[in-house]
């Protein structure tokens, strides 16, 4: 597999705000070119809408991100995602009734050069870049361990192949940037182990920059080389890992909720030791 060149991505300034709330608050980060840098913070503090806003989603009222020389900020969804920028969800986002293989073709739809025309009268060139389209698909798959549910009906798989399915589909755009939402949530710990190692083969393999937003403090420690830790929109430390399991004031964010550190329910991270050994 090939890996696309990557840039840094620069977050500057950013804010938004809805109605009366700041949601994010002069938020500045930079993620390295090829690296997994993670974004925490306590249930609220901002994570989803920062990736509303580097997704295009969300527009912000003042600040700007840029990949390499692009500034993104004001561009819709669907320039963003063909300057590179690909994306998985919290809650799964599948076609119900397309198999694997249809949906990672999906994927690809923003990269065909065929038009509809050279396709509908069966030109040799469509057939051919159909071929090569199907041939990356089968590669990506095998890249994630699906290759023998390709053609399965990809809602009808376990919860983690159907988590690895939105992955495939995300590397099928041939991203310089994946943003993964919760990759991990609700999995059991071999589907965590399994992910967790994907994950980790994305970064060494393909080079692509990767933002996790993740509650799992054991797949953040093993996956992140570094943490940006949010509280109520604004940044509260940032480091490696380690660095910042160990800030204080990160440590008073998570215990400043009702719970505590441990429960998930609350936003506060949980430590699976399964996360740590993909
Ligand atoms: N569309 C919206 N309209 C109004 N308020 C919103 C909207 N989206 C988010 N918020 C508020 O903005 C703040 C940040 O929310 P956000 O979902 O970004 O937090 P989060 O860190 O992703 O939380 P979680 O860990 O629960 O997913 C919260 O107070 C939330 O209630």
């Amino acid at each position: 597999m090939t890996a696309p060149a990557a840039e840094p991505l620069e977050v500057g300034g950013v804010t938004v705000r809805f109605a009366g709330l700041t949601a994010l608050d002069g938020l500045g980060f930079t993620v390295a070119p090829g690296t997994v840098h993670a974004l925490i913070g306590p249930n609220g503090a901002g994570k989803s809408t920062c990736f509303n806003v580097l997704s295009g989603v969300c527009r912000p009222a003042s600040g700007s991100v840029r990949l390499g020389e692009r500034e993104l900020t004001g561009l819709p969804p669907h320039r963003i995602a063909a300057l590179g920028v690909a994306r998985t969800f919290q809650n799964l986002a599948l076609p119900p009734r397309a198999t694997v293989a249809d949906t990672l073709l999906l994927g690809r739809h923003a990269l065909t050069r065929t038009g509809f025309v050279a396709a509908g009268l069966r030109r040799p060139s469509a057939a051919r870049e159909a071929a090569r389209h199907r041939e990356r698909v089968r590669e990506i798959a095998a890249f994630v361990g699906l290759d023998k549910q390709l053609g399965a009906v990809a809602g009808s798989l376990p919860y983690g192949q159907r988590k690895l399915t939105e992955l495939a589909r995300a590397l099928c755009m041939e991203p310089k940037l994946l943003l993964l939402d919760e990759p991990v949530a609700g999995m059991t710990a071999d589907e965590r182990r399994r992910t967790a190692a994907v994950i980790a083969g994305v970064r060494e393999s393909l080079g692509i920059s990767i933002v996790l937003v993740e509650h799992d403090m054991g797949v953040v420690m093993r996956l992140a080389d570094a943490v940006t830790v949010l509280d109520f929109g604004r940044r509260i430390a940032e480091g490696t890992p380690d660095q910042v399991q160990n800030d204080p004031a990160v440590v008073r964010a998570y215990l400043g909720e009702t719970d505590g550190i441990g429960d998930a329910g609350s936003g506060a991270p949980t430590d699976s030791a399964e996360g740590t050994a993909p």
